[in-house]
Protein backbone atom coordinates (compact mmCIF):
# COMPACT_ATOMS: atom_id res chain seq x y z
CA UNK A 1 0.00 0.00 0.00
CA UNK A 2 2.31 2.64 0.88
CA UNK A 3 4.34 1.63 -2.19
CA UNK A 4 1.56 2.27 -4.34
CA UNK A 5 0.82 5.59 -2.52
CA UNK A 6 4.48 7.18 -3.05
CA UNK A 7 4.69 6.11 -6.75
CA UNK A 8 1.35 7.48 -7.46
CA UNK A 9 1.49 10.78 -6.01
CA UNK A 10 4.76 11.45 -6.86
CA UNK A 11 4.28 10.57 -10.24
CA UNK A 12 7.35 11.23 -11.99
CA UNK A 13 9.75 9.65 -9.13
CA UNK A 14 10.70 13.41 -7.89
CA UNK A 15 9.03 16.37 -6.34
CA UNK A 16 10.47 19.40 -4.27
CA UNK A 17 8.51 19.90 -0.36
CA UNK A 18 9.02 22.85 0.89
CA UNK A 19 6.19 23.28 3.12
CA UNK A 20 5.84 19.42 3.58
CA UNK A 21 4.89 18.69 6.69
CA UNK A 22 4.94 14.93 8.86
CA UNK A 23 6.00 13.56 5.52
CA UNK A 24 6.12 9.48 6.30
CA UNK A 25 6.33 6.20 4.52
CA UNK A 26 2.81 5.83 2.86
CA UNK A 27 1.35 9.19 3.97
CA UNK A 28 1.24 12.51 3.46
CA UNK A 29 3.00 12.62 0.02
CA UNK A 30 0.15 14.32 -1.95
CA UNK A 31 1.16 17.45 -0.10
CA UNK A 32 4.47 17.57 -2.36
CA UNK A 33 5.29 20.61 -3.74
CA UNK A 34 7.42 21.93 -6.87
CA UNK A 35 8.58 25.08 -5.84
CA UNK A 36 11.44 25.27 -4.11
CA UNK A 37 14.86 23.71 -5.05
CA UNK A 38 17.31 21.79 -3.15
CA UNK A 39 15.22 19.28 -1.29
CA UNK A 40 13.02 16.76 -3.01
CA UNK A 41 11.67 13.27 -2.32
CA UNK A 42 11.79 10.01 -4.36
CA UNK A 43 11.43 6.46 -4.33
CA UNK A 44 14.90 4.62 -2.69
CA UNK A 45 16.07 1.07 -2.40
CA UNK A 46 12.98 -1.45 -1.36
CA UNK A 47 10.77 1.51 -2.32
CA UNK A 48 11.29 2.98 0.84
CA UNK A 49 11.04 7.13 0.84
CA UNK A 50 14.52 8.80 0.39
CA UNK A 51 15.28 12.13 0.50
CA UNK A 52 17.66 13.45 -1.92
CA UNK A 53 19.18 17.18 -0.85
CA UNK A 54 20.74 19.21 -3.39
CA UNK A 55 23.34 22.51 -2.15
CA UNK A 56 23.71 25.15 -5.37
CA UNK A 57 27.69 24.33 -5.45
CA UNK A 58 26.53 20.77 -6.35
CA UNK A 59 26.82 18.46 -2.84
CA UNK A 60 24.22 16.22 -2.73
CA UNK A 61 22.93 14.33 0.47
CA UNK A 62 20.55 11.07 0.70
CA UNK A 63 18.47 10.22 3.74
CA UNK A 64 16.04 7.31 4.00
CA UNK A 65 12.80 8.58 6.33
CA UNK A 66 13.21 4.53 7.78
CA UNK A 67 15.26 4.75 10.60
CA UNK A 68 16.32 8.91 9.43
CA UNK A 69 19.39 7.38 8.46
CA UNK A 70 21.65 9.60 5.90
CA UNK A 71 22.84 7.39 3.59
CA UNK A 72 24.81 9.56 0.97
CA UNK A 73 26.85 12.98 1.26
CA UNK A 74 29.04 13.65 -1.91
CA UNK A 75 30.91 17.01 -2.03
CA UNK A 76 30.78 18.38 -5.50
CA UNK A 77 32.92 16.97 -8.04
CA UNK A 78 33.58 13.98 -5.15
CA UNK A 79 32.81 11.01 -4.58
CA UNK A 80 30.46 9.48 -1.72
CA UNK A 81 32.05 9.71 1.69
CA UNK A 82 29.66 7.47 3.38
CA UNK A 83 29.66 3.79 2.67
CA UNK A 84 26.32 1.58 2.92
CA UNK A 85 27.11 -2.14 3.19
CA UNK A 86 26.83 -4.22 0.25
CA UNK A 87 24.68 -6.35 3.22
CA UNK A 88 22.06 -3.35 3.63
CA UNK A 89 18.45 -4.63 3.13
CA UNK A 90 15.81 -1.89 2.48
CA UNK A 91 13.02 -3.70 3.92
CA UNK A 92 11.71 -1.14 6.11
CA UNK A 93 12.10 -3.63 8.92
CA UNK A 94 15.92 -4.19 9.51
CA UNK A 95 18.13 -1.34 10.38
CA UNK A 96 20.25 -0.18 7.23
CA UNK A 97 23.17 -0.57 7.64
CA UNK A 98 25.42 1.98 6.43
CA UNK A 99 25.42 5.79 6.28
CA UNK A 100 24.46 7.23 9.43
CA UNK A 101 22.20 5.24 11.62
CA UNK A 102 20.67 6.36 14.71
CA UNK A 103 21.47 4.38 17.68
CA UNK A 104 18.92 5.39 20.56
CA UNK A 105 18.08 4.93 23.06
CA UNK A 106 20.83 2.33 23.82
CA UNK A 107 23.97 2.57 22.40
CA UNK A 108 24.17 -1.12 23.60
CA UNK A 109 25.12 -3.86 24.39
CA UNK A 110 22.47 -3.73 27.11
CA UNK A 111 18.53 -4.41 28.07
CA UNK A 112 16.92 -3.79 24.87
CA UNK A 113 17.81 -4.52 21.21
CA UNK A 114 21.64 -3.31 19.86
CA UNK A 115 21.40 0.30 19.26
CA UNK A 116 18.18 0.28 20.52
CA UNK A 117 15.02 1.57 17.84
CA UNK A 118 15.22 4.66 16.30
CA UNK A 119 17.24 3.05 13.42
CA UNK A 120 14.14 0.85 12.74
CA UNK A 121 11.06 3.07 12.81
CA UNK A 122 9.61 5.69 10.87
CA UNK A 123 10.99 9.46 10.92
CA UNK A 124 8.65 12.05 9.31
CA UNK A 125 9.67 15.57 8.09
CA UNK A 126 8.15 17.95 9.91
CA UNK A 127 10.45 20.99 8.27
CA UNK A 128 12.39 22.10 5.42
CA UNK A 129 14.09 25.51 4.66
CA UNK A 130 16.33 26.64 1.58
CA UNK A 131 17.93 29.24 3.51
CA UNK A 132 20.69 30.95 0.45
CA UNK A 133 19.94 28.10 -1.34
CA UNK A 134 21.45 25.78 1.01
CA UNK A 135 18.79 22.31 1.76
CA UNK A 136 17.79 21.38 5.67
CA UNK A 137 15.42 19.28 6.81
CA UNK A 138 14.26 18.33 9.92
CA UNK A 139 12.86 14.90 10.58
CA UNK A 140 11.10 13.84 13.76
CA UNK A 141 10.53 10.32 15.91
CA UNK A 142 8.01 9.82 18.67
CA UNK A 143 7.61 7.13 20.58
CA UNK A 144 4.77 4.60 19.50
CA UNK A 145 3.61 1.11 21.02
CA UNK A 146 6.31 -0.23 18.82
CA UNK A 147 8.95 1.97 21.33
CA UNK A 148 6.95 1.78 24.08
CA UNK A 149 6.98 -1.83 24.16
CA UNK A 150 10.63 -1.98 24.79
CA UNK A 151 10.86 1.42 26.19
CA UNK A 152 7.97 2.55 28.14
CA UNK A 153 8.10 6.48 27.41
CA UNK A 154 7.30 9.30 25.86
CA UNK A 155 9.93 11.26 23.69
CA UNK A 156 10.31 13.48 20.81
CA UNK A 157 13.17 13.98 19.06
CA UNK A 158 14.26 15.96 16.35
CA UNK A 159 17.12 15.35 13.40
CA UNK A 160 17.46 18.74 11.50
CA UNK A 161 19.91 17.78 8.55
CA UNK A 162 22.25 20.33 6.92
CA UNK A 163 23.80 20.45 3.79
CA UNK A 164 26.37 23.02 2.26
CA UNK A 165 28.65 23.05 -0.40
CA UNK A 166 31.51 21.09 1.68
CA UNK A 167 29.82 20.17 4.64
CA UNK A 168 27.35 17.92 6.23
CA UNK A 169 25.37 19.16 9.57
CA UNK A 170 23.01 17.31 11.99
CA UNK A 171 21.44 18.39 15.19
CA UNK A 172 19.71 15.54 17.27
CA UNK A 173 17.24 17.22 19.99
CA UNK A 174 15.85 14.59 21.87
CA UNK A 175 13.23 15.74 24.62
CA UNK A 176 11.02 13.83 27.74
CA UNK A 177 7.71 14.35 27.10
CA UNK A 178 6.98 11.48 29.51
CA UNK A 179 5.55 12.29 33.13
CA UNK A 180 8.75 10.79 34.55
CA UNK A 181 12.70 10.99 34.01
CA UNK A 182 14.23 8.65 31.49
CA UNK A 183 17.90 8.18 30.56
CA UNK A 184 19.30 7.02 27.86
CA UNK A 185 22.63 6.75 25.07
CA UNK A 186 22.90 7.33 21.99
CA UNK A 187 25.40 7.52 19.01
CA UNK A 188 25.41 8.62 15.35
CA UNK A 189 27.08 5.32 14.14
CA UNK A 190 28.60 6.82 10.71
CA UNK A 191 29.84 4.10 7.88
CA UNK A 192 32.82 6.40 6.38
CA UNK A 193 33.94 4.78 2.60
CA UNK A 194 37.48 4.31 3.81
CA UNK A 195 40.58 2.16 2.49
CA UNK A 196 40.95 0.36 5.57
CA UNK A 197 44.86 0.03 5.36
CA UNK A 198 45.26 3.62 4.73
CA UNK A 199 42.46 5.02 6.92
CA UNK A 200 43.41 6.98 10.28
CA UNK A 201 42.13 9.09 12.69
CA UNK A 202 43.41 12.07 14.65
CA UNK A 203 42.25 13.18 18.15
CA UNK A 204 42.07 10.59 20.31
CA UNK A 205 45.68 10.68 22.37
CA UNK A 206 44.76 10.51 25.75
CA UNK A 207 41.07 9.41 26.24
CA UNK A 208 40.44 6.63 28.50
CA UNK A 209 39.19 3.51 26.50
CA UNK A 210 36.96 0.89 26.71
CA UNK A 211 38.22 -1.87 24.34
CA UNK A 212 35.03 -4.05 23.24
CA UNK A 213 37.73 -6.91 21.92
CA UNK A 214 37.02 -9.40 22.69
CA UNK A 215 33.94 -9.24 24.71
CA UNK A 216 31.90 -6.13 24.17
CA UNK A 217 29.99 -6.93 27.52
CA UNK A 218 33.56 -6.71 29.93
CA UNK A 219 35.40 -4.02 27.54
CA UNK A 220 38.98 -3.57 28.62
CA UNK A 221 39.47 -0.12 30.15
CA UNK A 222 42.74 1.36 28.76
CA UNK A 223 44.09 4.84 27.94
CA UNK A 224 44.82 5.99 23.79
CA UNK A 225 48.09 6.56 23.62
CA UNK A 226 48.86 7.05 19.81
CA UNK A 227 48.04 10.63 17.78
CA UNK A 228 46.81 8.65 14.61
CA UNK A 229 44.93 5.49 15.42
CA UNK A 230 44.71 2.83 12.26
CA UNK A 231 42.52 -0.26 11.67
CA UNK A 232 45.05 -3.04 11.37
CA UNK A 233 42.74 -5.73 12.06
CA UNK A 234 39.08 -5.92 14.19
CA UNK A 235 38.93 -2.53 16.02
CA UNK A 236 35.61 -2.08 18.31
CA UNK A 237 36.96 0.24 21.15
CA UNK A 238 34.88 3.27 22.91
CA UNK A 239 36.72 6.55 23.54
CA UNK A 240 35.32 8.53 26.38
CA UNK A 241 35.52 12.08 26.87
CA UNK A 242 36.59 12.63 23.16
CA UNK A 243 38.04 15.74 21.65
CA UNK A 244 35.00 18.11 19.97
CA UNK A 245 36.98 17.43 16.38
CA UNK A 246 38.35 14.41 15.07
CA UNK A 247 40.31 14.35 11.61
CA UNK A 248 39.60 10.89 9.07
CA UNK A 249 41.86 9.88 7.01
CA UNK A 250 40.12 7.96 4.62
CA UNK A 251 42.78 6.56 2.52
CA UNK A 252 41.51 7.48 -0.57
CA UNK A 253 42.26 11.02 -0.67
CA UNK A 254 40.41 12.72 1.49
CA UNK A 255 40.75 14.49 5.34
CA UNK A 256 37.83 14.57 6.74
CA UNK A 257 37.04 16.74 9.94
CA UNK A 258 34.26 15.43 11.88
CA UNK A 259 33.61 18.16 14.99
CA UNK A 260 30.98 17.93 17.11
CA UNK A 261 29.15 19.89 20.15
CA UNK A 262 28.12 17.54 23.26
CA UNK A 263 28.77 14.38 21.47
CA UNK A 264 30.75 13.55 24.14
CA UNK A 265 32.51 10.25 23.01
CA UNK A 266 33.56 8.50 20.15
CA UNK A 267 33.50 4.86 18.72
CA UNK A 268 35.75 3.20 16.16
CA UNK A 269 34.50 0.25 15.04
CA UNK A 270 35.79 -1.97 11.80
CA UNK A 271 34.46 -5.47 11.46
CA UNK A 272 37.57 -6.57 9.79
CA UNK A 273 37.21 -10.88 8.74
CA UNK A 274 33.68 -10.60 10.42
CA UNK A 275 32.64 -8.96 7.05
CA UNK A 276 35.05 -10.18 4.31
CA UNK A 277 33.35 -8.72 1.79
CA UNK A 278 33.44 -4.92 2.29
CA UNK A 279 35.60 -4.01 5.20
CA UNK A 280 38.30 -3.06 3.64
CA UNK A 281 36.35 -0.79 2.50
CA UNK A 282 34.78 1.37 5.27
CA UNK A 283 35.26 2.37 8.82
CA UNK A 284 32.94 3.76 11.36
CA UNK A 285 33.89 6.52 13.68
CA UNK A 286 31.22 7.67 15.42
CA UNK A 287 29.66 10.46 17.87
CA UNK A 288 28.25 8.95 21.15
CA UNK A 289 27.02 9.83 24.04
CA UNK A 290 27.82 6.19 25.60
CA UNK A 291 26.75 7.63 29.96
CA UNK A 292 23.56 7.98 29.97
CA UNK A 293 21.93 11.58 29.45
CA UNK A 294 19.19 12.13 32.11
CA UNK A 295 16.20 13.89 31.48
CA UNK A 296 13.11 15.52 33.50
CA UNK A 297 10.09 15.80 32.11
CA UNK A 298 10.19 18.42 29.63
CA UNK A 299 13.94 18.64 29.40
CA UNK A 300 15.89 18.49 26.56
CA UNK A 301 19.70 17.48 25.05
CA UNK A 302 20.89 18.30 21.96
CA UNK A 303 24.37 17.70 20.15
CA UNK A 304 25.78 18.61 16.88
CA UNK A 305 27.70 16.86 14.36
CA UNK A 306 29.15 18.82 11.71
CA UNK A 307 31.35 16.88 8.62
CA UNK A 308 33.47 18.97 6.43
CA UNK A 309 36.03 18.49 3.76
CA UNK A 310 38.76 20.86 2.96
O1 LIG B 1 25.74 -4.75 13.55
P1 LIG B 1 25.29 -3.54 14.30
O2 LIG B 1 24.18 -3.79 15.27
O3 LIG B 1 24.98 -2.40 13.36
O4 LIG B 1 26.50 -3.08 15.17
C1 LIG B 1 27.76 -2.97 14.62
C2 LIG B 1 28.79 -2.54 15.66
O5 LIG B 1 28.51 -1.20 16.05
C3 LIG B 1 29.49 -0.62 16.88
O6 LIG B 1 29.11 0.69 17.19
C4 LIG B 1 29.60 -1.42 18.15
O7 LIG B 1 30.62 -0.84 18.96
C5 LIG B 1 29.90 -2.85 17.82
O8 LIG B 1 29.98 -3.61 19.03
C6 LIG B 1 28.86 -3.42 16.87
O9 LIG B 1 29.20 -4.74 16.52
Amino acid sequence: MAMVSISMAIGVNTATFPSLKRCRRGMAFASLSTKASGVRVTEGEGNLPKLVLTSPAGSEAEIYLFGGCITSWKVPGGRDLLFVRPDAVFNGKKPISGGVPHCFPQFGPGPIQQHGFARNMDWAVVDSENPEGNPIVTLELKDDPYSRAMWDFSFHALFKVTLNAKSLSTELTVKNTDKIAFSFSTALHTYFRASVSGASVKGLKGCKTLNKDPDPKNPVEGKEERDVVTFPGFVDCVYLDASSELQLDNGLGDLVSIKNTNWSDAVLWNPYLQMQACYKDFVCVENAKIGSVQLEPEQTWTAVQHLSIG
